[in-house]
C-alpha cells in the first residue's frame, strides 16, 4: 500500500484535478491520498482570519471570491449541475460563514484553525467526488476524527498513542481501495479542529505512512524532485537523484521549502522510502530519499535561501558576559513568542540571532528582550546556507554583497547578507 501526497499547486485548477485523476488511475494500487487546499486557498483563508479577528470590513467579498474560485473549478469538472458536489461545497461555505458571524474567541490560534481548515475540507471533497465521477470509487475521510493532537492551535502536536489506535481503524482497506483525506488538519480529543503548521500536509503524509506502515510515500510536486536550489531562484538548479534521510533533514532544517522539516523523522524510523516527484511528468523518477549512506549523497553544493530575515543583536545592558543564565532567559523568551531561531552566534558580551520576520510576534519579542538587554536589529536581510560548500559556491552567493555574519562548518556555510 502506498501513500500519495498532493499539494495545493497540483490541484489549483480543473486541469490540475484532471491530471491528478490520471496519476491516481495509472497506479491502480491500494492507496491513501493526502491532499492540501487548492492553490493559494490557505493564504486567502489566512486573510479572512485576520479580517475576522480584527473586525475589518470586507470579509464577505473575500469569502465570495474564494467560493467563486472553487465554484469555477467544479463547474468545469462536473457537467451535471445537480451533482451532489455542488451542495457539499455550498454547505462548507455556509459553515464558514456561520463561524464568521460569531464574535472572535479571543484566542487567535483557535479561530485560525477553525477557519483555515475549510481549504482542505473543500479540496478533498471536490477531488473525491471527481475521482468517483471518473470511475474510481473512493472513501473520503475526515482526518480530524483519527489524527489526534493536543490543543496547541496552529501547531498541533500529534497524540501518537491515540492516533496509532484510531488511524488503522479508519483506513482498514476492507471494501475500499482508495482513501482521500486532508493534509495539515488534526483534531483534539474534544473534537476541535487543529492545524499542524503551514505547509504541514507533507508531515501528515509522513505520520500516516508511519502509522499504516506503508511500502512507500510519494510526494507529488511541481518540480522534478529535490534540486540543489529552488529552481525558481537559480535556473541552473540540478536534480538530486538520491539522498539520505539525514541529508533531507538537513536541507529541510536549513529552509529548503520543497519539504516540510518534520516530514522525514517518522518515515526514517520505519525506513519507508520517500519519493519526491513531479506531477507534471509521471515518467520522471524524482528524488529518492532513503537509507543511503551519507557518502552516497551527491556532494554538489546545495543552496538554500531564506528571505525576509531579521538579524537581532543582543547585549546585556550592564556589559556583563553572555553566560548560561542569560542564554537560558533569552531562549525562553524565543520559545514563549514561538520564534524559531535560524542561526545563532555569540561572543563574550553579545549574542546574535537570525529569525523569520513575522510582524505579529517580532514586535512583542523585541519589546520583551529589551527589558533587560540592549537590542539592535537589521530587517530585510537574507540567510543563505550552502551545504557541501566550496570556494566557487561561496563566491557565487556572496559576490558584491555585504556579509553581516558568517559561519562555517565542514559541511555547511551560512551567510547573513544585506
Ligand atoms: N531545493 C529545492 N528543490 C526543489 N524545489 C524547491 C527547492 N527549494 C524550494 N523549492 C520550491 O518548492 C516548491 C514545491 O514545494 P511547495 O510549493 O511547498 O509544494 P506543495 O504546495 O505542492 O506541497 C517548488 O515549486 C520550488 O519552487
Ligand atoms: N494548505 C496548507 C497545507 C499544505 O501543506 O499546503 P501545500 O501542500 O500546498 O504546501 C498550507 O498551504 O500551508
Amino acid at each position: 500500500m502506498n501513500i500519495f501526497k498532493f499539494g495545493g499547486a497540483s490541484v489549483n485548477s480543473a486541469d490540475g484535478v484532471r491530471n491528478f485523476v490520471k496519476i491516481v488511475q495509472y497506479y491502480r494500487e491500494e492507496m491513501v491520498i493526502v491532499l492540501s487546499a487548492m492553490g493559494k486557498t490557505t493564504n486567502a483563508l489566512e486573510e479572512i482570519v485576520d479580517a475576522f479577528v480584527s473586525k475589518q470590513e470586507g470579509i464577505d467579498s473575500k469569502v465570495l471570491s474564494l467560493q467563486k474560485y472553487h465554484t469555477n473549478i467544479i463547474n468545469e469538472l462536473f457537467p451535471k449541475k445537480d451533482d451532489r458536489v455542488f451542495l457539499k461545497v455550498e454547505s462548507f461555505f455556509e459553515q464558514l460563514r456561520a463561524y464568521l458571524q460569531k464574535s472572535p474567541s479571543l484566542i487567535y490560534e483557535f479561530d485560525y484553525d477553525q477557519i483555515v481548515c475549510f481549504g482542505e475540507l473543500i479540496s478533498t471533497t471536490i477531488v473525491s467526488e471527481y475521482l468517483r465521477l471518473s470511475g474510481t470509487p473512493n472513501k473520503w475521510v475526515d482526518i480530524r476524527t483519527c489524527l489526534k493532537t493536543d490543543d496547541t492551535y496552529k501547531e498541533g502536536r500529534i497524540d501518537w498513542e491515540l492516533s496509532q489506535k484510531l488511524v488503522p481503524q479508519t483506513f482498514g482497506f476492507t471494501n475500499t481501495f482508495v482513501y482521500i483525506t486532508q493534509g495539515f488538519l488534526g483534531g483534539t480529543t474534544t473534537n476541535q479542529t487543529t492545524t499542524l503548521g503551514r505547509e504541514g500536509s507533507d508531515y501528515t503524509a509522513a505520520i500516516l505512512s508511519y502509522i499504516l506502515d506503508v511500502d512507500k510515500l510519494a510526494i507529488w510536486k511541481d518540480v522534478p524532485g529535490i534540486m540543489n536550489a529552488d529552481p525558481k531562484w537559480l535556473s541552473d538548479a540540478q536534480k538530486l537523484e538520491r539522498i539520505s534521510y539525514q541529508e533531507a533533514i538537513e536541507l529541510a532544517f536549513y529552509g529548503a521549502k520543497v519539504i516540510h522539516p518534520k516530514t522525514i523523522q517518522p518515515i526514517r524510523k520505519k525506513k519507508i522510502p520517500l519519493q519526491v516527484r513531479s506531477f507534471l511528468d509521471i515518467n520522471e523518477s524524482g528524488t529518492l530519499i532513503s537509507m543511503a549512506y551519507k557518502k552516497q549523497d551527491q556532494l554538489i553544493p546545495v543552496y538554500i535561501r531564506k528571505q525576509d530575515q531579521v538579524l537581532i543583536s543582543i547585549r546585556p545592558c550592564d556589559f556583563s558576559f553572555i553566560l548560561e543564565e542569560n542564554l537560558s532567559a533569552l531562549f525562553s523568551i524565543f520559545a514563549k513568542h514561538r520564534t524559531k531561531v535560524n542561526l545563532i552566534q555569540n561572543s563574550a558580551i553579545s549574542f546574535s540571532v537570525c529569525v523569520d520576520n513575522s510582524d505579529r510576534r517580532l514586535k512583542n519579542l523585541i519589546a520583551e528582550i529589551s527589558i533587560n538587554f540592549e537590542v539592535k536589529y537589521n530587517e530585510n536581510v537574507e540567510l543563505i546556507t550552502i551545504r557541501h560548500h566550496n570556494s566557487e559556491a561561496v563566491e557565487r552567493m556572496t559576490n558584491g554583497r555585504q556579509i553581516l555574519l558568517e559561519q562555517r562548518s565542514r559541511d555547511t556555510a551560512q551567510f547573513v547578507l544585506l
